[in-house]
């Protein structure tokens, strides 16, 4: 058996902890079989190989008697760059634990003990059900909500250098004035419209127009405005932080790509830049 789980890219700008899509790297969780201890293959560095993963970890918080198994993984998502890569590993526990105890979790129930681990939904929810997701908890319970997909590329700028979700949060301030917030809500709440009504225009302004964290993020990733810039001059659409950083991603029409790609290497950054599309199936048995 074979779980195949979506990379996530969160925020798209003003959706801080809101808002996100599934993309076209994957994790694959393989299951080899039963084990006298859990046993983890990988080849990403530093992640451990017992039942301290954050994989079985996962599982075992689903299912606590789930029998010890020998995994393998192999992922292309890169770890601690902003794609969701620890996401990506709870949705495979959660699917691990789901297949080997036959719990028919709903895809419901999936997002609602996902989003609980991870404490938002905005990777989660479409890791699991794949697409444009927005969703967040009211009354301690998740809630997330499909919108329409835009028929757009991505151009991912991933830096050499990583970042962790937790070291990007603590750059976050306390507290946001009274007046501040309300116009960040605003930004968020018209971005969301222009997305279910598909009114593009509008959206990719708002993209970025974020007042929730990018303006505490950008010492951390100094290409995003080098990016949004290179951008503006090349023909894409919209640029924003994914997630918590470093990757900077850019939205770009299909026939843009190549240029703006270029324009990107010439610019002398020297992360890597990766095309991906929109994933539309979320976690699946492949
Ligand atoms: N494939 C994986 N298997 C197990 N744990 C993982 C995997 N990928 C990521 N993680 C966990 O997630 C952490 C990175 O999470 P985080 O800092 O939020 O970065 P990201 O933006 O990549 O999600 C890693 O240190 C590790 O604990
Ligand atoms: N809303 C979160 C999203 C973190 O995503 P990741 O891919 O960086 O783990 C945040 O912005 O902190």
């Amino acid at each position: 058996m074979i779980i195949q789980v979506p990379a996530s890219s969160a925020n798209l700008g003003p959706g801080f902890d809101s808002i996100g899509i599934a993309v076209s790297l994957y994790l694959k969780l393989e299951v080899l079989g039963p084990s006298d201890n859990w046993q983890v293959d990988h080849q990403l560095g530093k992640l451990p190989h017992d039942e301290t993963n954050m994989i079985v970890t996962t599982a075992l918080s689903v299912a606590s008697d789930l029998p010890p198994q020998h995994l393998r993984v192999v992922s292309d998502i890169p770890v601690t760059h902003g794609l969701g890569s620890s996401s990506s590993a709870i949705v495979a526990g959660v699917e691990l634990a789901n297949q080997l105890k036959e719990l028919h979790l709903s895809k419901e129930e999936k997002v609602e003990i996902a989003s609980q681990i991870e404490g938002h939904p905005d990777n989660v929810a479409p890791a699991i059900l794949g697409g444009l997701v927005v969703g967040t908890h009211i009354n301690g319970h998740f809630a997330a909500l499909e919108a329409p997909l835009f028929p757009y590329d991505f151009a991912a700028y991933i830096p050499p250098y990583s970042l962790k979700t937790a070291d990007a949060r603590a750059a976050l301030p306390y507290q946001l004035d009274y007046s501040q917030a309300v116009h960040a809500s605003a930004i968020a709440n018209t971005f969301v419209a222009s997305l279910f009504t598909k009114n593009y225009d509008v959206a990719f302004k708002l993209m970025e127009a974020d007042r929730f964290h990018e303006p505490y993020r950008k010492e951390l990733v100094p290409e995003l405005n080098q990016i949004r810039e290179l951008g503006k001059k090349h023909g894409a659409l919209a640029t924003y932080l994914s997630g918590a950083g470093p990757t900077v991603m850019t939205v770009v029409d299909r026939d843009k790509y190549e240029s703006f790609e270029q324009a990107v290497h010439a610019g002398g950054l020297d992360g890597k830049i990766v095309r991906l599309h929109p994933d539309v199936d979320g976690v699946k048995l492949i």
